[in-house]
């Protein structure tokens, strides 16, 4: 039995996998000027989550303009799911331009101030920080994606399914990898443990995702093999193979009406 992750409206793990844009801008104000955008589309009601790529900006580590860059963007799109996401350069994140405070604070800042609905936190950044970190969202009701990206290759199915459990197993509200694909039986890879998981054991919603143009079926492809959100683009991708937004909203229409 999957549980849903709710968030204002938006029910993740519910129905079409939600869209979640990421807003990629270096300063302040790119970020904002993505977020009027967005907020004055006409594909504004197809997006249900943006995502702020901490790593990208330049600001950081000021916590006075990050917390009111994010109460910003929150205010822009006040029914957009607000998730916060830093990631490391290891992942395949920007080089930060500075070492104090570390990804943790940061995260630990945005979420005991809530200051985004959600917060990412990569599985390899330690079992005890992302247990605490956890602890400390559910007090506040931050929801957390645990999250796992392979920029080189795709490991086999049965781990990636092991990765996704530990991260549900962590605590985590919704558990996410993306891998790359070097061969199309990866891209086959992804899709079975996504649907291992889906069957066999999932508690939360699952986020899957093969990168560049070889994977890209796998962003679309989310309500038949299981997987909740998939990410599109809207200003700038955040990774490669993201689907601009206006195709992805049509591709999901099409196969929530006729694969499904
Ligand atoms: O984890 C993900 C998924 C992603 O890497 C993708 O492949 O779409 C894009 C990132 O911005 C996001 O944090």
């Amino acid at each position: 039995m999957i549980r849903y992750c709710k968030i204002k409206h938006c029910i993740i793990g519910f129905d079409r996998p939600k869209i979640c844009v990421p807003l990629v801008g270096r300063s302040a104000e790119e970020i904002i000027a993505q977020a009027d955008q967005i907020r004055q589309s006409q594909r504004s009601s197809a997006i249900d989550m943006v995502e702020l790529r901490g790593d990208y900006l330049d600001i950081l580590p000021d916590y006075e303009v990050l917390d009111r860059l994010l109460a910003k963007v929150a205010e822009i799109l006040p029914e957009k799911v607000l998730l916060f996401t830093i990631r490391s350069e290891a992942e395949g994140g920007e080089k930060l331009a500075f070492t104090t405070p570390t990804i943790y604070e940061i995260n630990r800042h945005v979420i005991e101030g809530h200051l985004a609905d959600m917060v990412d936190i990569e599985l390899f950044s330690g079992a005890e920080q992302a247990e605490e970190m956890i602890g400390i969202a559910k007090e506040k009701g931050v929801k957390i994606i645990m999250s796992n990206h392979d920029f080189q290759t795709t490991p086999d199915a049965s781990t990636i399914v092991n990765r996704l459990r530990s991260m549900q197993d962590l605590g985590a509200d919704v558990a996410k990898i993306a891998v790359m694909p070097e061969n199309k039986m990866h891209v086959v890879n992804l899709l079975a443990a996504t649907a291992m998981m889906q069957e066999a054991y999932a508690e939360v919603p699952v986020v899957t995702m093969s990168m560049g143009k070889m994977g890209a079926i796998s962003r679309i492809s989310g309500q038949v093999f299981g997987s909740a959100i998939t990410f599109a683009s809207f200003a700038e991708a955040s990774a490669p193979g993201q689907i601009p937004v206006d195709k992805m909203d049509e591709a999901l229409t099409l196969i929530e009406k006729y694969c499904n």
